[in-house]
């Protein structure tokens, strides 16, 4: 069996989604993008493929070895969800030639079902105890919105009051019977993580995501030593080698890996392993579509220390398509009270709409992330 052909297509709502043909007919797909930049990423998989048709797609490890190494330069987000897509593509086709789930290549199940979450309440948390009710409705009991809108460096009270505030509300609207996490995004300074962390301990969330900026995650321990609330990140982090400091200096309790930013299956099951040996949790991140996330499926049901599963749903970034609209089997999915089980296809455990898919890459958004500013003019932190 030898790679035969790549073919990538950019589809709305801001995804990218590429398939690789063996030259006996299987058929890999995988979800190689970074938000806002799906064009780069797009040429970086095709600049890839120099070493890729003509191979074996069975030698997964020395293919991805030679992607990350081969080019003397490596890491960061473009080269790394470029790889990412193609690893999970290539799982896709060692799955489907063998007939089983990618997760029995990797040991078999740990569990028999996976607890997911919904984000609510936009890019400026609004609505969020209505958004809550309706996704309560559907089984969810957890979910996620972003903490804050712009903030300064140094903010006042205010601003702080206004974001717990917000916090308060849910607590009085639904108790402790759900749960949430708050992302900060990485729009939080270092001072007023402190800050906002210490007057969030009452009310408990699961976690706080990107408590500060990827850059300055030397902060982290410092930030966990001040507050009992568990501190998430990984989103910004794109292989074993940005994890590996962050573990050793400690601070954080979960990993957010998004399996297509740091180098797909193969390298997010490595990271998971990283952080079950120092008691840190996993819960990918994956505000994407649905090759996404069964590719963060089939890692949630080999690791032992994998407890959330982010998954896009209603998110507010799917504007034109949602996480369902690209794959044949709607159940492939399926939610049990927040929960998806194995999923039993061979491969990645999804199949894709391929007509669906082309048609809709005839007219691709080029989606951006809006660009903020603070009241003086100054670029804040979206
Ligand atoms: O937690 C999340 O889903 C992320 O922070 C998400 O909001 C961003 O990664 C966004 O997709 C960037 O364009
Ligand atoms: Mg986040």
């Amino acid at each position: 069996m030898k790679i035969a052909r790549l073919s990538t297509y950019r589809v709305a709502p801001r995804w990218c989604f590429l398939k690789i043909e063996t030259d006996d007919g299987l058929v890999g797909w995988g979800e190689p993008v970074i938000e806002g930049r799906a064009r780069t990423v797009e040429t970086a998989v095709h600049e890839l493929s120099d070493y890729l048709v003509g191979q074996d797609p069975s030698r997964i490890n020395d293919l991805w070895q030679t992607l990350y190494r081969g080019g003397f330069y490596r890491g960061g987000p473009i080269l790394m969800s470029a790889i990412a897509g193609i690893d999970q593509a290539l799982w896709d086709i060692k799955g489907k030639a063998l007939g089983v789930p990618v997760y029995q290549l990797l040991g078999g199940l740990v569990r028999d079902r996976m607890k997911t979450y919904r984000w609510v309440g936009g890019d400026r948390p609004a609505e969020i105890i209505a958004q809550m009710q309706r996704h309560r409705a559907d089984g969810f009991d957890t979910f996620k919105f972003n903490g804050t809108e712009e903030l300064g460096i140094i903010d006042t009270p205010r601003a702080i009051d206004a974001a717990v505030a917000k916090v308060a509300q849910i607590r009085d609207a639904f108790g402790f019977d759900i749960d949430f996490g708050i992302d900060f995004h990485g729009r939080v300074s270092a001072p007023m993580a402190r800050v906002l962390l210490r007057e969030l301990e009452p009310f408990r969330p699961l976690f706080v995501e990107e408590p500060v900026l990827p850059e300055q995650a030397e902060y982290y321990p410092r930030l966990a030593t001040a507050t009992s609330i568990p501190l998430a990140a990984g989103e910004r982090m794109y292989s074993r080698f940005d994890f590996k400091p962050v573990l050793a200096a400690g601070g954080l309790s979960i990993l957010q890996p998004d399996l297509s930013h740091a180098g797909g299956i193969s390298e997010c099951f490595k990271i998971a392993a990283m952080a079950e040996a120092y008691d840190v949790a996993l819960a990918p991140h994956c505000p994407l579509g649905p090759i996404a996330l069964a590719a963060c499926l089939q890692l949630d049901f080999v690791a032992r220390n994998a407890v959330l599963q982010e998954q896009s749903i209603g998110i507010h970034y799917n504007d034109g398509a949602d996480l369902l609209d690209y794959v044949l089997n709607k159940d492939d999915f399926r939610c049990v009270d927040g929960n998806i089980a194995a999923l039993p296809k061979p491969g990645l455990g999804v199949e894709i709409d391929e007509a669906r898919v082309i048609e809709a890459s005839r007219n691709p958004p080029d989606w951006r992330n809006p660009l903020w500013r603070h009241a003086d003019g100054s670029v804040a932190e979206w």
